[in-house]
Parts: structure tokens; C-alpha cells; sequence
């Protein structure tokens, strides 16, 4: 069990964590986060257009991967990888080398607490996965390992060690992340409720995963992260995200892995265009009605112990079971194979990842 502790400071973790931010714009936002960032390595996965040089700014240590050095790097195995859409970002957490990945949408700045006093997302995060999650039973004092609270009675005792926590989801003011559709209703709807909680999701239950401020141990559930096929030449996009956190929970539950949500908050910026988001949405909005009751009755054979195992099933199963509901699923089963053998083939087990060609640009 990782080591945590409700009153020593929190471990900065500088040279176990890289920070993946995708990218189509220019990084002035990292300005804001220097405070918090600068320890850190940067993972950059430019989206789009190659040829645009992305600027990033003095003193910060980066590698940065443009759509040429994924193709070069992955070669077909690249297909897997959307282009034209955030879901690039999970090129960044194959060829990380870190335990831990902090992925956070260039539209997201430093928010403020109640008090007035700026949030340390990653802090929070590495707070979150540094400590157990309580998937079994529900703690209605929320974290129990959170200085001030605990475990309340009628608790079970042997349940209180808790189970190692794989994934770090945060929340954001500002603009809240809601779909076209409500954008639509409710364009001047600002989210200005700071709640200050961290809840575990039991086990069972399925959440909307936004990739926007999120945090997770790379080493317990990187390879179920693929954030699946949109963008350019997909009939869908703005649910790659979404797609991770249901193949990702499905697993989680089943290796009796830990999910956390809510605190850390980011200031969410941009509000991305209700019309656009809504023509990559749509085919989304009613398949999910299919999709949800998919991952809520999928269940893993015991012998899958390893998440590439798991994964590689729960592949099987989308072809199996969602190829009828559309042949878009087909493809999505083929690429959720296609991302574990290009994450194998950058991670070989057990030693250090393969220095495949190396990125385009670098600090060093
Ligand atoms: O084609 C693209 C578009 C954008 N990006 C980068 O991805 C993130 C998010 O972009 P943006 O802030 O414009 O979009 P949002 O609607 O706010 O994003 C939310 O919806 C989810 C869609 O999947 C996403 O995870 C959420 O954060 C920025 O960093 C853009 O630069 C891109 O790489 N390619
Ligand atoms: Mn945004």
C-alpha cells in the first residue's frame, strides 16, 4: 500500500510524475501553473497541423510529440491514435516513463478555494492517489483518510485498510464540462460550487470521466487509459474521455483498484462551441444509451489478473456485443488491441520502456 500520511507534507513526486497537455494552441496557460509545474517533466502531444511550431515557454523541462514523430514512432500502430481531437493525449501516457500522469487541457488555469487561496491541483491529485480508496462500502463522512475525518461507526473494520487508488478525477469552475445539449440551454451557466470533498466511486458504479484535470498511476492502470478513436475520419468525438473511464472503471473494479472524485478544482477557461461539440456528440448521445448498459453488466474472467488481460477482453466483448449496434465499434475493438500491443512495445514488462526514436523537440 502507497505510502500516505494525513499530516506529513504531501510528496511532490517531481521525478515519478509527467504532465501530459495536449494541444492545438499556443502554452501561455503554463505561466499560471509555473509555481506547481516548473518541477515537472511535460509530456506536450501537438494535435493538428504539424508544421505549427507550438511555443513553450522558457524554463520549462518538455518533450513534445507533433503527429510526425507519432507515426514515426508507433509506424501503423499509429492509427490508433486520434488526430483532430483531445484524445491525442493518450499518446503521452504510452511513452511516458513515470508511475504517475497528470493530464490537464490547456484551457485550464489555477482556481481559488473559498479563501481566496490558489489551488495546487497536482498536489491535491497526488494526495488523492497517494492515499487508499474505499470502493466497497460507502464512507458517509467522504474520505476517511483526510486529516479531520475518518471512518464513521458501522463501518467494517476489515474493510478500513481500503484498496490502492488508480485514478485521481478532478472537477473544474467555471465552465463546467456538460454536454452540447445542456451548453445549448444553459450558455451563461457558470459552475461556481466549490465543494470540498474527495468521494471514492464504489464499485459497480459507472461515471462520465472528463480528461480535462486528471490524475492516475500509470503503473496499476495506464494500459485500460486508451482514450478511444475520434476526431478526424470518426463519426464521433468528445467521448474519448468518457470511453477510458468506463473500460477503466470496468477493470478498477474487477482488480480491486480504487476511483476518486472531486477535489482538486481548475479554473475551466473556454467554453468550446456548443454547435461543433454537438455535431461530434450527437451519434454519441444515443449510442451511450447502448454503451452504458454494455459496461454496466461486463464482467472479467478471473484469470484476467494483468490490465492488459483485461483489456484485451474487453475488446473481445465490444466487437462481440456493440459491433451490431455499429461497425464504428469494430474498429474501436481493433484499436483497443492495436493501443495494448504499440503500449507493450513501448513498455515492455517489467523493464524500462523502449527509447523508441525519441520525440521531435526536447528542453534537454
Ligand atoms: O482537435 C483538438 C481540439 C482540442 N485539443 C486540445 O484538447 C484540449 C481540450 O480542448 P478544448 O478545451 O477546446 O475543448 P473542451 O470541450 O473544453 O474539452 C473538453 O471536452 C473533452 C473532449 O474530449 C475534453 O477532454 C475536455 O477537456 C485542449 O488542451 C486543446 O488544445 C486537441 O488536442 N485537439
Ligand atoms: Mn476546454
Amino acid at each position: 500500500m502507497a505510502e500516505y500520511s494525513k499530516v506529513a507534507p504531501t510528496p511532490l513526486l517531481k521525478d515519478e510524475l509527467d504532465i501530459v497537455i495536449p494541444t492545438i494552441r499556443n502554452l501561455d496557460f503554463l505561466e499560471m501553473w509555473r509555481p506547481f509545474f516548473q518541477q515537472y517533466h511535460l509530456i506536450i502531444v501537438q494535435d493538428g497541423d504539424p508544421s505549427k511550431v507550438i511555443k513553450v515557454p522558457e524554463g520549462f523541462d518538455y518533450e513534445l510529440y507533433n503527429r510526425n514523430d507519432i507515426n514515426r514512432i508507433l509506424g501503423p500502430k499509429a492509427a490508433c491514435i486520434s488526430f483532430k481531437d483531445s484524445a491525442c493525449r493518450c499518446f503521452g501516457y504510452m511513452v511516458s516513463k513515470k508511475k504517475y500522469i497528470f493530464t490537464i487541457d490547456d484551457d485550464c488555469f489555477v482556481a481559488k478555494d473559498p479563501t481566496g487561496k490558489e489551488i495546487n491541483a497536482l498536489e491535491q491529485h497526488i494526495k488523492n492517489l497517494l492515499c487508499p480508496s474505499t470502493p466497497f462500502f460507502f464512507n458517509t463522512l467522504y474520505d476517511p483518510y483526510r486529516e479531520g475525518a475518518d471512518f464513521v461507526r458501522g463501518y467494517p473494520f476489515s474493510l478500513r485498510e481500503g484498496v490502492p487508488t488508480a485514478v485521481s478525477h478532478g472537477l473544474w469552475l467555471n465552465i463546467p464540462d456538460y454536454d452540447a445539449p445542456t451548453q445549448l440551454v444553459k450558455p451563461l451557466e457558470r459552475n461556481t460550487r466549490f465543494v470540498d470533498a474527495v468521494l471514492t466511486i464504489p464499485k459497480g458504479t459507472l461515471f462520465p470521466m472528463c480528461g480535462m484535470n486528471l490524475a492516475f498511476n500509470r503503473e496499476l492502470i495506464g494500459p485500460a487509459m486508451y482514450f478511444g478513436l475520434m476526431g478526424d475520419g470518426q463519426p464521433i468525438g468528445r467521448y474519448d474521455d468518457m470511453w477510458a473511464g468506463w473500460c477503466m472503471k470496468v477493470i478498477c473494479d474487477h482488480l480491486g483498484l480504487g476511483v476518486k472524485t472531486g477535489l482538486p478544482y481548475i479554473w475551466h477557461s473556454k467554453a468550446s462551441n456548443p454547435f461543433v461539440n454537438l455535431k461530434k456528440e450527437y451519434k454519441g448521445i444515443y449510442w451511450q444509451e447502448e454503451l452504458i448498459p454494455f459496461f454496466q453488466s461486463a464482467t472479467l474472467p478471473k484469470d484476467c489478473t494483468t490490465v492488459q488481460a483485461c483489456y484485451l477482453e474487453l475488446s473481445k466483448q465490444v466487437k462481440a456485443k456493440l459491433g451490431k449496434v455499429d461497425d464504428y465499434f469494430n474498429k474501436l475493438a481493433d484499436a483497443m488491441v492495436t493501443w495494448i500491443e504499440a503500449w507493450d512495445e513501448l513498455n515492455p514488462a517489467g523493464g524500462k520502456a523502449v527509447e523508441l526514436n525519441g520525440p521531435a523537440k526536447s528542453s534537454k
